[in-house]
Order: structure tokens, then sequence, then C-alpha cells
């Protein structure tokens, strides 16, 4: 699998890959945390991402990834700490109003309508950015058609990407496995996000199916200029394509860097790991 290797910078607030220097980073956080009753499951995490960064979040089991793409989508509200997307601070907003500001994400289990046609489950997720008042929807009005039509031919694009628009009326449980996980990823593009959060999106994947999502990981960047972030046990898709990484351990950060950085840091090797030398699978 090719390997991406990128120049980081430092600016205020941690690293960024060197092309997206020039702008501050769509995404910040700072000092975030969240308790749980007496359970701290993330603390102090501070993290930055620039507007076209591929960025990895691993760690194991239980480390509080998923918590904080939870916090990051307001699913949860933070004990402590600020989230900035584009520089506005995402406190107190709902889940929807933050999706709107731009950030999207995929879950670990997958969460499509299962009994609607693939077309649909992408139409779903376009369905918060579009502007057509209720009354125009409820009336069917002209700008009600025009807008529906040009989000079918907009959702028909967005399936393209991973060659699935035959399979726009297929129902979504119908799909293998793989296809789901993608469908997922085009669902969440739909609402035209800046940032791209995903949820282990190789989990399940046979290695070719994984080679291939790496490829339309780094498409997706390219073709939309935004931020990807993914949460990952694979490991070759996580160094393969990441460019900055955080390792996460008992919901702190205990290393960042390249993945080059990250496969040869003892801290990470010996927690993250669990043994001395044995970075091989990292
Ligand atoms: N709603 C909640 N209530 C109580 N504890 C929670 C809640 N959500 C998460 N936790 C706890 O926070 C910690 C971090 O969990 P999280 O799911 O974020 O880990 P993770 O790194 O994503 O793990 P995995 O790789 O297994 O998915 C765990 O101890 C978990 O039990």
């Amino acid at each position: 699998m090719s390997k991406e290797s990128t120049k980081l910078v430092e600016v205020p607030g941690g690293v960024i890959p060197e092309r997206d220097a020039g702008a501050p980073p769509v995404l910040e956080v700072r000092h975030l945390g969240i308790d749980f009753g007496g359970l701290t499951a993330v603390d102090d995490f501070n993290f930055i991402i620039g507007r076209t960064e591929i960025g990895g979040l691993i760690g194991p089991n239980g480390a509080g990834k998923t918590t904080i793409f939870n916090l990051l989508t307001n699913v949860y509200q933070p004990t402590r700490g600020h989230i900035l997307v584009n520089g506005v601070d995402t406190r107190g907003k709902k889940t929807y109003e933050v999706n709107r500001m731009g950030i999207a994400r995929t879950f670990q289990n997958i969460r499509l309508f299962k009994a609607l046609p693939v077309l649909d489950n992408v139409l779903i997720g376009m369905h918060n950015a579009m502007t057509y008042r209720l009354g125009a929807s409820v009336l069917r009005l002209p700008s009600f058609w025009k807008q529906e039509r040009a989000a079918r031919s907009r959702a028909l694009e967005l399936l393209s990407i991973f060659g699935m628009q035959d399979l726009a009326d297929v129902p979504a449980g119908g799909l293998p496995y793989g296809a789901q996980r993608r469908l997922e990823i085009v669902r969440a593009l739909a609402s035209g996000p800046k940032v791209l959060l995903l949820d282990e999106p190789a989990a399940g994947m046979n290695p070719s199916e994984t080679a291939e999502l790496m490829e339309n990981i780094r498409k997706i960047r390219d073709t939309f200029q935004i931020a990807v972030i993914l949460i990952e046990h694979d490991m070759n898709l996580v160094m393969g394509i990441c460019e900055g990484i955080a390792v996460l351990n008992y919901g702190q950060i205990i290393a960042k860097g390249t993945p080059q950085e990250i496969r040869t840091d003892p801290v990470v090797i010996e927690a993250y790991l669990g043994k001395k030398g044995g970075a091989a699978g990292c």
C-alpha cells in the first residue's frame, strides 16, 4: 500500500500539514474533558486539524476515541473545554446545528435505514443542508421540486464516488457489508461537511476492500477539499493514510505525530501495543 508522507508544521495549538498552514485549522479542541459519574473518560484533550488533513485517532479499547467523536458532534456535552469549528465554539449547540457547522460522522455500528433504498439514505443525509421552507414542502411548491431534483442528482453523483450509482434503488439492508459501510460514508458526505469523522470505517472489511477504502478516503479529501479524522484499529490503514496521528490511552493523549514518529515512539509501543519492541502491528 502506498504511504503518504506529509510535512507537519507548528501553528498555534499544534501541528498541521504544511499545505494547510496558510489558513486557520478547521477544527480546534482545547482542554476537552468529560466525566461519567466518577469515570473520567476524556481529559485535557487538545487537538487541531488542518483544512485538508487526514488525521487518525488511535488507542486501545476503551481509551475514549468514540467518546471524542460523540463530543465533537455534541451527542455528549463536555464537562470541560472547548471545541471550535472554523473558530466558532460549538458549546450548547444541538447535534444538527453542529452538522450544519460542518461536522459529519459515521458510526462504529452501521446505522442505515435498511428498508429504504440506497438513494433515500443519501437524501436523508442531505436533508439537514436543504433550505426550502416548510410551506414550500407541504404545498409542493416549485422551489421544493427544484431542490428535490438537485438533491437527487447530487446524491447520485456522491454515490458514484464509490461506483454505487446503479444501486440507488436497492434497499440499503440488501447491500453486502462493505457496501453498507461505503454508503454510510456517502450519507455523511451528503451534508456537505468540512470535517468528516469516520469511526472504524474498515471494520469487517477484507484487505482488498480496505485498500480500496484507503484510496477512496484520499479521493474524498482531494475532491471535496475537506478534513477527515478516522478512528481505526487497522494499523495498515492508519499508517498508510493518516498524516497526523493522536494516540489516546485512558482518555488522555500520550503521543502525537506523523505515522513514522508514532510507529517508533516507545511510549506508544509500551502503552498502546502493551509490549516493548513490538511495533510490528503499528
Ligand atoms: N455514556 C457513557 N456512560 C458511561 N460511561 C461511558 C459512556 N460512554 C463511554 N463511556 C466510557 O468511557 C470510556 C471510553 O469509551 P469509548 O467508547 O470512547 O472508548 P473507545 O476508545 O472508543 O473504545 P473502542 O476502541 O473499544 O471502541 C469507557 O470506559 C466507556 O465505558
